[in-house]
């Protein structure tokens, strides 16, 4: 059993006259047994907040709580917390069974039957028995994974914290590593916090995803949530492959004025935007359709400029002013032909779109769901 608490947590360098703000207030509960991934942009704080989670670095101001206990100032070691790195950091010169019972025999006085035990077990679980007495040397990056994993699950911690665990595997490898490893998690049900900088990731793994950007917190919120419902412009970009089409527009009465187009809104819409002048309109290319004609409010003249196959859906890439430089991007079954050059409609249905306020991001209205929590994001 373990919940972890951030309350207000943040991390400040001083670096000679340089004042780097690397977390920026950061509160947070991750409930016990739960997966989750923490996911930004290079440089956005993911690992210095895990860091400070696991005791490796300081914490500047606020309070971390594992299960109700402040640990701003337990030792690393005393924390029960497992880490596993990027960058595996395996002894060389032990074996591999040498590298996952290290840790136990230092730091507990286990009976060495009981340590052998666990190694044994845990190497069956993750199907390295076979290589216990190799060297991480004679290993390949797959199976060196697997053991700096064992290494933390024989310590059978309260939480394990992951930081990039799978970034040095080549892709297949990554996405098998992805399952097994939930799999593992759900079946040891430790609570897990789980640092990417990859959106696909976060969005196939966690139960719940939380997003940062410059030190700050921008959403937690399960994976679907955030794709859906967006809580402002930067979450609204990050999740989601290809990424939502957004337009600065004006607000003008019940019309939203921008350099491409101008968009109509309903009573009901325009209630969202209050008393904001400047609105960015986004919408998702699964959401944009492309019709033969139509002359509604929310149709709009396009020329195509390239189709991007994907297999079962193409990628469609929209100019408004067929100037060749693409405006809009639409995703469409990949059965239906469409050829550049082609003059179509691009059709931008209300429900389907997201205000956000311009100058702060906050979201003002999200797309209407009808049945979209069924589908599948695309990532
Ligand atoms: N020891 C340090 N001294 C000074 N600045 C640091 C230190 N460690 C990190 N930073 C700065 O703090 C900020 C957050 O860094 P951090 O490594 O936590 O980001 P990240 O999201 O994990 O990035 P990445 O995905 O590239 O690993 C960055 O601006 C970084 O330059």
């Amino acid at each position: 059993m373990a919940t972890l608490e951030l309350d207000t947590v943040t991390k400040v360098y001083q670096e000679s006259d340089d004042r780097i703000v690397a977390v920026d207030g950061i509160s947070l509960s991750i409930d016990d047994g739960e997966f989750l991934v923490v996911v930004g942009p290079s440089g956005c704080g993911k690992s210095t907040m895990l860091r400070m989670v696991a005791g490796l670095e300081s914490i500047t101001d606020g309070v971390i709580r594992l299960d109700g206990q402040v640990i701003n100032n337990v030792k690393s070691q005393d924390r029960d917390i497992a880490m596993v790195f990027q960058s595996y950091a395996l002894y060389p010169h032990m074996t591999v069974e040498g590298n996952m019972s290290f840790g136990l025999e230092e730091s507990t006085d286990m009976p060495d039957s009981e340590i052998a035990s666990r190694v044994g077990d845990t190497a069956e679980m993750l199907d390295i028995a076979e290589l216990l007495n190799r060297k991480p040397g004679e290993l390949s990056g797959g199976q060196q994974q697997r053991v700096a994993l064992g290494r933390a699950i024989v310590r059978d911690p309260k939480v394990f914290l992951m930081d990039e665990p799978l970034s040095n595997l080549d892709a297949k490898l990554r996405s098998q590593m992805r399952t097994e490893l939930q799999r593992l998690q759900e079946e040891l049900g430790v609570t897990t916090v789980y640092v990417t900088h990859d959106q696909t990731e976060a969005m196939t793994m966690g139960d719940r995803i939380a997003i940062l950007n410059d030190g700050e917190l921008q959403q937690v919120a399960t994976p679907l949530e955030a794709y859906h419902e967006p809580a402002n412009l930067f979450v609204a970009g990050f999740i989601g492959e290809p990424s939502m089409n957004f337009f600065e527009m004006e607000v003008q009465g019940d019309r939203l004025s921008g350099d491409l187009f101008d968009y109509r809104l309903s009573e009901e819409a325009r209630e969202t935007v209050n008393d904001v002048t400047h609105v960015t309109l986004g919408i998702r290319p699964e959401d944009v359709e492309i019709v033969a004609d139509g002359s509604g409010d929310h149709d709009f003249n396009a020329v195509v400029d390239v189709v991007e196959p994907m297999g079962n859906e193409n990628n469609v890439y929209l100019s408004f002013e067929a100037d060749g430089e693409t405006d809009l991007v639409a995703t469409i079954d990949g059965m239906r032909s469409l050829d550049a050059g082609q003059p179509v409609v691009a059709r931008l249905p209300e429900s389907a779109i997201h205000l956000f306020d311009t100058e702060s991001g906050t979201v003002l209205k999200n797309r209407s769901l009808d049945g979209r929590e069924e589908t599948e994001p695309r990532v």
